[in-house]
């Protein structure tokens, strides 16, 4: 039988943008401030601080990226515990951390999370109708991995 998760109307909505995307990041939750204080949010160390600063909304900080942060993330989305992640992640730099960075967007695949890494699909995700709306997934049934033996 297909598992499902309902997806309440207040999403967990994970925050984090790499340095040299900070700046397009705050400048987008600012500009998204009633929406996104509508939600649960969550973000990397500077990320979060930042954003908790600018918009004047509570934000759940993890470590900062480099220290686990991701890591973090990555924990909550396996554990069903985040519904949202943007990502602004850094295409042109290689970051010490970046296995770290790796695992949490395949993570986000695997459990079927919706990512947005850049402006223009976080303004799509922002703008869903299913952003405020309670809704029903369907889980990814990995039970063929679970059944085969290491
Ligand atoms: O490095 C990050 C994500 O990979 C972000 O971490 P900070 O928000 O602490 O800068």
């Amino acid at each position: 039988m297909q598992q499902t998760k309902t997806l309440q109307k207040r999403k967990r909505i994970a925050l984090i943008a790499h340095d040299h995307k900070k700046a397009e990041m705050l400048e987008w939750a600012i500009y998204n401030k009633t929406v996104l204080s509508r939600h649960e949010l969550y973000g990397t160390g500077t990320t979060g601080k930042l954003i908790e600063e600018h918009l004047d909304t509570p934000v759940r900080k993890l470590l900062s990226g480099p220290l686990g942060g991701d890591q973090q993330i990555g924990a909550m989305v396996a554990e069903g515990k985040l519904d949202v992640i943007i990502f602004f992640w850094d295409p042109m730099e290689a970051l010490p951390h970046d296995p770290d960075i790796k695992a949490l967007l395949r993570l986000g695949v695997v459990w079927n999370i919706p990512m947005a890494s850049n402006r223009a699909s976080a303004d799509f995700l922002l703008t869903s109708p299913l952003i405020h709306q309670e809704y029903e997934v369907i889980l990814p049934d990995y039970s063929q991995y679970l059944g085969r033996k290491v």
